[in-house]
């Protein structure tokens, strides 16, 4: 670095100039997002605006057809539709997520299935719990490693109301350890809790302007 140059902010993650197309329907015309450590991002976008195709992009899971995307640390993907096995308990989607994520202990799984209050579901499978509940489960496996930036699509629509204040408890909880969480949705209730809301219009972000005085990342 230059002397008396100041260093580039931290980002936890940056997505370029994307662009993704479906056949001939063109869906992300040049989408930019810029997310810093600790930040509560919001994506919002009518239905069909292509909200669910930008955040698998930033999940990695769908690939991008021109543009760049850099995620320098580790991410946490909650996707709409919850992917689990319906044969497998909730405590063995916990010890399967553990080894594969190479965790020493069940610590964090519990803790978290204890803060969205589904204990007593530990010895039920996937395939019976109730949709609000595999939602838990889904976000519950998304948060096992404590990633840096956690990407969220539509995560409170399932939730009852005592397990919607459990979910901000919980951002709340990971921002404050400069965790970044980006939600995508069609409706934001509470925009005061978030740092950047940015709409999907025509392919391209447009971010809102913020009541948060710390809003440091744009869109
Ligand atoms: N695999 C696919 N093949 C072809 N078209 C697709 C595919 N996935 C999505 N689309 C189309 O791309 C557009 C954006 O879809 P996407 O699911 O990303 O939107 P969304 O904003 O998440 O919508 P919603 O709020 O309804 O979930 C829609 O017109 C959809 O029909």
């Amino acid at each position: 670095m230059a002397p008396g140059s100041t260093p580039a902010p931290a980002t936890v993650l940056r997505a370029t100039d994307v662009h993704k197309s479906y056949g001939k329907h063109p869906v992300l015309r040049g989408a930019e997002l810029t997310v810093g450590p600790g930040q509560l991002v919001a994506v919002v976008g009518e239905n069909g605006a292509g909200k669910s195709t930008l955040l698998k992009i930033l999940a990695g899971v769908l690939p991008l057809d021109r543009g760049e995307l850099a995620v320098p640390g580790t991410l946490g993907y909650c996707p709409q539709e919850p992917v689990l096995n319906t044969a497998l308990t909730v405590e063995q989607h916990l010890r399967y997520f553990v080894a594969a994520h190479r965790l020493p202990d069940l610590d964090r799984g519990h803790e978290l299935v204890r803060l969205l209050g589904y204990e007593r579901y530990a010895r039920s499978t996937a395939g019976q719990l109730s949709g609000g509940t595999r939602q838990k489960l889904n976000l519950t496996l998304a948060l096992l490693h404590d990633p840096d930036v956690l990407l969220l699509d539509e995560p409170y629509q399932g939730f009852d109301w005592e397990t919607y204040l459990r979910f901000w408890d919980l951002v709340d909880d990971l921002r404050a350890r400069d965790r970044a969480v980006v939600i995508i949705t069609h409706l934001v209730f509470e925009q005061d809790r978030f740092d950047v809301l940015a709409d999907l219009n025509d392919g391209r972000l447009t971010p809102r302007a913020s009541s948060r005085e710390d809003n440091h990342a744009g869109a």
